[in-house]
């Protein structure tokens, strides 16, 4: 790979983003790196973010060659300087032309929503991995996976990576013999331009409820909205979810650059969608138990029924807003050329990890551990379970976490007052704050006639005592973390072994010595 000053000079021309350009030799880049601990010879650097001058000397100690950022610094004199007016967009454009575009070699299917985009890539990649003989890429908040062999899948930084690394993975994946892309973008890709200029095949929405409003994250809902509907602006076709809130919004976001004929309208039977435009797909839901979700989907437009996807579908995991989550990946699917035969053994054995998995314990109540972190998903998961099991406690382990998602504390208060007997409030990603100044803040919007509450900051002894409290036939719900290996303190990634791991080796335990 590389990239001359001269091709980097014609895409900011074109893209109305360069300011000026101070060249001191002409030469090609053979490296593209944000990090002064990652630089090879004739490296070009980008200064983004909250980076400091001293990384641009060590950059240039390092090898470095070439910089670009939007203000002349001193450390960068002897490098070419290429000055622009947004950092992430030149970023994310030069990454695009040093990795060679590898894009227009992948089938990209994109998934935006509040809830379910995790959930959704993993059915979409489950349900197409068979017929694609293992060629399908995912770039999700849990893992990325660019290739077949061991490592070529690994943990994930962000739901959606910094540009150069969004191209450096989809280069990767072209390489390994990678035909389709799952991925998820996150509205903080789109406020970051980390995803700025890449056009997707099939963008889907699933849903909008207000979150990630805040400090470092959006100023207002409007500007969150505003950032997600940008996936369908860059979406040649598109699929909708008509029962999201702003649907009205989010159909014009789409239709500002897709022909309707190109947008897809799914709903689940009987409910009325915000819009007088016809739905394409209705989805019904035959069965939902603890276990897994039966659904029939039926075309209703002309161009729907071309897609041949009618029928029943089983989904392997519960929860019931997991249909319309299904549906979303099953249309998805059926836009990419597949047919529901190609789909319905995959989507049946579908798993995410640290999403509604269930541990059966024999005295104590099943427990379910669920990433769900928001009023929204708390509510839906809450919501379910109770549905399933109207006669047991409902016991909830939950925290908030710091420096971020603030709203989610009254969330957390509201959806535990509408919906849980017993709460243990604990530690969730504190940052830089409290953990029990946290647990506390989200007590105080919890209505304390309906709800028995304990403090417990250890996280693990809080997950051990919830069990202990349950009994048979109670319900107990570990909230937040799923199979996220890391509390977030002080800036410190503290290795955590899982909620996952620690119920499961608990109620070992438990299980052997119960009788
Ligand atoms: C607000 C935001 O988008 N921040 C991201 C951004 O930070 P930044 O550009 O300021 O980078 P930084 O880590 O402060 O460091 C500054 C620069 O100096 C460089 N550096 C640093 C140290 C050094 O020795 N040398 C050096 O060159 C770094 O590589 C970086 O380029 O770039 C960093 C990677 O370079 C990200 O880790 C960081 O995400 C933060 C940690 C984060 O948590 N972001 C969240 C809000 C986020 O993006 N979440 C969404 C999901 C939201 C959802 O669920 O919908 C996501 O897509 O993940
Ligand atoms: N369509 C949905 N509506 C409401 N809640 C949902 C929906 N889908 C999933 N959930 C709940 O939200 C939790 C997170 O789901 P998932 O990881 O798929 O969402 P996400 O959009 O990737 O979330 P995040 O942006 O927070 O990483 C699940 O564990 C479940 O409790």
């Amino acid at each position: 790979m590389s990239l001359s000053i001269q091709e980097i000079k014609n895409i900011l021309r074109e893209h109305d983003l360069l300011k000026s350009i101070n060249q001191v030799s002409d030469h090609n880049f053979d490296y593209v790196s944000y990090d002064s601990r990652d630089i090879k010879p004739n490296t070009l650097f980008f200064g983004k973010g909250n980076f400091k001058p001293e990384f641009v000397t060590k950059a240039k100690d390092a090898g470095a060659t070439g910089i670009v950022c939007e203000k002349h610094l001193s450390e960068s004199n002897g490098m070419n300087e290429i000055l622009v007016t947004n950092i992430q967009k030149a970023m994310s454009l030069i990454s695009a032309a040093f990795f060679n575009y590898p894009q227009d070699d992948l089938f990209i299917i994109a998934f935006t929503g509040t809830k379910g985009k995790t959930t959704s890539s993993y059915f979409t990649r489950d349900a197409i991995e068979k017929a694609t003989s293992d060629r399908t890429a995912l770039f999700s908040t849990i893992n990325t996976v660019v290739g077949n062999k061991p490592d070529q899948t690994f943990k994930s930084h962000l739901t959606t990576p910094e540009s150069l690394d969004v191209f450096k993975n989809m280069r990767a994946a072209v390489d390994n013999g990678m035909k389709y892309l799952i991925m998820e973008v996150s509205s903080q890709a789109y406020l970051k331009n980390r995803v700025y200029g890449l056009k997707y095949n099939v963008g889907n929405f699933l849903n909008i409820s207000p979150d990630h409003i805040g400090e470092n994250e959006h100023p207002t809902f409007a500007n969150y909205l505003h950032c997600k509907e940008q996936l369908l602006v860059n979406s040649h076709t598109c699929i909708l979810n008509a029962d999201s809130d702003h649907l009205v919004d989010i159909y014009y976001a789409a239709k500002t650059t897709t022909d309707p004929e190109n947008i897809y309208l799914f709903g689940k039977k009987g409910t009325t969608p915000q819009i007088e435009v016809d739905l394409d797909f209705v989805y019904e839901s035959i069965s939902d138990s603890l276990t897994n979700n039966d659904i029939q989907l039926n075309s209703v437009s002309e161009k729907a029924k071309k897609l041949g996807l009618d029928g029943n579908y089983r989904i392997g995991i519960p929860g019931d807003y997991n249909e319309s989550n299904a549906t979303a990946s099953i249309i998805s699917a059926g836009l990419a050329g597949f047919k529901r035969g190609d789909m319905i053994d995959g989507l049946a054995s579908a798993r995410i990890p640290g999403r509604m998995e269930i541990f059966k314990s024999k005295n104590h109540g099943n427990v379910h551990v669920d990433y769900a972190h928001n009023y929204a998903s708390m509510n839906a998961l809450l919501g379910f379970l109770k549905r399933q099991d109207p006669n047991g406690k409902v016991i909830v382990v939950v925290g908030s976490p710091g420096n971020k998602g603030i709203d989610r504390r009254k969330g957390f208060g509201k959806a535990l007052t509408q919906n849980a007997d017993v709460a243990f409030l604990t530690t969730d990603d504190p940052a830089y704050e409290d953990p029990m100044k946290i647990a506390k803040e989200i007590d105080n919007h919890i209505d304390h006639d309906k709800v028995d509450v304990h403090f417990e900051m250890d996280r693990e002894k809080a997950i051990k005592d919830a069990i202990n409290f349950g009994k048979t036939g109670d319900i107990i719900v570990v909230a937040g973390k799923g199979r996220d290996p890391y509390q977030k303190i002080n800036g410190v990634d503290t290795p955590y072994p899982t909620d996952s791991v620690i119920v499961e080796d608990y109620l070992e335990d438990l299980n052997s010595n119960d009788k």
